[in-house]
């Protein structure tokens, strides 16, 4: 574990020594007031080592990281019903590109774009009576019951210029793959948007993907081996829009970004590991993440390839 801690420090040192590019995401009021300079590490081993540095304890919006969790708990429940309504390409678009929806007869590429995370977010609602309560809690339920919860100014300062949300959900009611009303379906995904999480909640909270046999507290598996299998290979080809090609290449993990400047990776039965920098690159990426993330599995040797 010494090394690990070690090679993290280091790494950490060096990268904060450099230049810090890119933007924070500011067509999110409320994102804009993050501090850009910002800068955690969070690392949980399969065995329950760990090591934090920086902001690691600072509770970010975890934005579409959120993603991956609304999609573990609708797989759960819904199965692989739910591939007749949502995709599991890349899509080689940006995340809230509405250009292959109508060809595709509105069944969106994957879960991790915007538009498969919408149908995702109509698929809980269906079937929960509260689904805010429920995603929360199934959260909860993977990270130890620590406290995590909805930032409600964030949710409301990216409803007031949602308007390509507004586009795609309404598209996707167009083409009838909506149940719910596109207004309460939106409430939803922008709620779960603005899920906020510290590096070390993160990276404890995926373990569940990255440990075969995973256990929570109470001693539950959250989902089937295969499940949480398939789940990772949707992060591996479509964690990072059209940055999932590069990701895969330079870092070779399964991970999943968020504009708040989040990014969580996996390897699967040895770690999982969370970034936060806030300056985005051209993508929409942490630049900081994607650079950490790179040094870390070559300096490791854990690229999964
Ligand atoms: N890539 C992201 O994190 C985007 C999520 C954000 N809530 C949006 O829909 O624009």
């Amino acid at each position: 574990m010494d090394s690990v801690e070690q090679l993290i420090k280091e790494i950490y040192d060096d990268i904060k020594s450099q230049e810090n590019k890119g933007a924070v995401a500011d067509y999110i009021p409320e994102l804009a007031k993050v501090d850009p300079e910002r800068f955690g590490v969070h690392y949980t081993s399969i065995e329950g080592n760990e090591f934090g540095i920086g902001d690691y304890q600072t509770k970010f919006s975890i934005q579409s990281i959120a993603k991956v969790l609304s999609l573990s708990l609708a797989y759960k429940y819904e199965g692989d019903a739910m591939w007749d309504r949502v995709g599991v390409e890349p899509s080689g678009n940006p995340y809230n590109s509405l250009v292959q929806l109508e060809d595709e007869n509105g069944i969106p590429r994957n879960p991790l774009i915007n538009a498969g995370a919408i149908v995702v977010c109509d698929i809980l609602l269906s079937r929960f009576e509260h689904p805010l309560r429920e995603l929360l809690d199934f959260i909860k339920s993977i990270c130890d019951h620590e406290e995590v919860d909805y930032n409600l100014f964030v949710a409301r300062s990216e409803k007031s210029i949602g308007y390509r949300n507004v586009a795609l959900c309404n598209y996707l009611k167009s083409l009838d793959n909506l149940e719910n009303e596109p207004e309460d379906v939106l409430d939803f995904y922008f709620t779960m948007c603005s899920l906020e999480m510290s590096c070390q909640n993160l990276s404890r909270a995926f373990l569940f993907l990255a440990c075969d046999d995973f256990r929570n507290r109470e001693g539950k598996q959250i989902l089937p081996i295969m499940k949480a299998n398939r789940v990772n290979a949707i992060m591996q080809t479509c964690g990072f829009y059209d940055e999932s090609g590069e990701f895969s290449f330079r870092v070779g993990l399964p991970g999943k970004s968020g504009v708040g400047g989040g990014i969580i990776a996996l390897h699967p039965e040895k770690y999982s590991i969370a970034v936060w920098s806030p300056r985005l690159n051209e993508k929409g990426n942490s630049y900081r993440g994607m650079r950490f993330l790179e040094e870390f599995t070559s300096r490791t040797n854990s690229h999964l390839f």
